[in-house]
């Protein structure tokens, strides 16, 4: 039996890093998505092994059954519980044990830690099970836009999918949706997922990638948004890698030095995200001018944000140039995602018909037309 699923990647459209400490934060998917294919083997496939294929890094690992079972005795080939369990520090060890003897390239040493969440999802589910897990993803890894969530949740769903615990017809042909209490599941494990990739995530990313469309969410819990503004983005890519755990870590150890000056800031981030909802949330309009306000306001809020989160310690000389650009068209951007790095949205007007247009320095420059007769 071979089971594919998929999940998409997001944007955070205010208030990553303060809702790792409870204040509210806005994200809405995106239609890049990690895609994960799951078969288990047949007595014909003579394969006593559980095989990761990581396609777009050219990257296969294998593990013997038996390798498996030596580290998870108490583990079968069954699923125990529909509960996910948090990965203990005794699991965290046999895990380490078995990403350890993997030689993962120097260059490509951040995959160990979507192996490891890899290794305790698959172990959690399905124990020892010969089978062979292939991954692709439309989404730039390490960039901002939750790799690490759609890997966690599209490889729960798929696992989960092979269980009692969800009812699905297998059958069918054709893409499936999970239902809301199946989701509910899925998202649940991904959470444990991501804890391994991220160290304290919030839960926003794999709750918006398992759920779609556009969320609020604050101190673990999630309201789905009825939202009536239609929001053009612009994604720019700086290209530079970095890491969420050691960003997420980094604002933790600022807070540490900093509480009351970083709870005020945490505060502005969570009064952000609340007006944000209210606009996103307020009845749509055909009129141009009023059109026009709501997007000047979210704007005005997007660089607020963008200015606490430099605050926190979590922009980056990328980042600054790609405002500073945009700013030049009066146009607002912040940084998305951990930061440090990775991805800068920038609100385009609706009334502006935009052309990206790549240079051959690579360079994006921006060409703008407006459809307003007053600008
Ligand atoms: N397709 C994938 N295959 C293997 N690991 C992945 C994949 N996508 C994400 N990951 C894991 O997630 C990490 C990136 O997550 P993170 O630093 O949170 O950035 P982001 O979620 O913004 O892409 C990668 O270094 C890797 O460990
Ligand atoms: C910084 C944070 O708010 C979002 C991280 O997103 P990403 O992994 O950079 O896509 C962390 C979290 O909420 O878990
Ligand atoms: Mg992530």
């Amino acid at each position: 039996m071979e089971v594919k699923a998929r999940a998409p990647g997001k944007i955070i459209l205010s208030g990553e890093h303060a809702v790792v400490h409870g204040s509210t934060a806005v994200a809405a998917s995106i239609n890049l998505y990690t895609y994960v294919t799951l078969r288990f083997s047949t007595p014909s496939d003579d394969q006593d092994s559980l095989k990761l294929v990581l396609k777009d890094e050219g990257l296969e690992f294998s593990w013997p059954t038996n390798r498996i079972k030596q580290e998870f005795p108490e583990s079968s080939a069954e699923p125990q519980s529909p509960a996910p369990p948090s990965c203990s520090v005794e699991s965290a060890k046999s895990i380490a044990s078995l990403v350890e003897g993997l030689n993962i390239p120097e260059a490509k040493i951040a995959i160990a830690s979507g192996v490891s969440a890899f290794l305790w999802l698959y172990t959690s589910i399905h124990g020892f099970k010969p089978a062979t897990v292939s991954f692709t993803s439309e989404l730039p890894m390490g960039s901002g836009l939750g790799s690490s969530a759609s890997f966690c949740v599209a490889l729960a769903a798929a696992l989960l999918a092979c269980t009692d615990f969800v009812s699905l017809d297998l059958k069918q042909q054709g893409w499936q949706s999970f239902q809301e209490k199946q989701l509910d599941l899925v998202n649940k494990w991904a959470f444990e997922g991501e804890k391994i990739i991220h160290g304290k995530p919030s839960g926003i990313d794999n709750s918006v990638s398992a759920y779609g469309n556009i969320i609020s969410f604050k101190s673990g819990s999630m309201t789905h948004m009825k939202a009536n503004t239609l929001l053009k983005m612009l994604i720019t890519n700086t290209k530079v890698g970095r890491n969420t755990k050691a960003l997420v870590a980094g604002v933790s150890e600022r807070m540490l030095r900093h509480p009351d000056a970083m709870a005020f800031v945490f505060s502005a981030v969570d009064s952000i995200s609340q007006e944000l909802t209210l606009i996103l949330q307020s009845p749509a309009s055909d009129d141009v001018l009023s059109v026009t306000e709501k997007e000047e306001k979210i704007g005005e809020l997007m660089e607020m944000n963008q200015g606490l989160l430099q605050s926190m310690g979590v922009s980056h000389v990328t980042i600054e140039t790609v405002l500073r650009t945009t700013l030049k068209y009066k146009l607002a951007s912040k940084l998305t995602g951990a930061g440090g790095g990775g991805c800068v949205l920038t609100l385009l007007p609706t009334c502006i018909l935009f052309t990206p247009h790549l240079d051959s320095d690579s360079v994006v420059r921006l060409r703008f037309r407006c459809r307003k007769s007053s600008c």
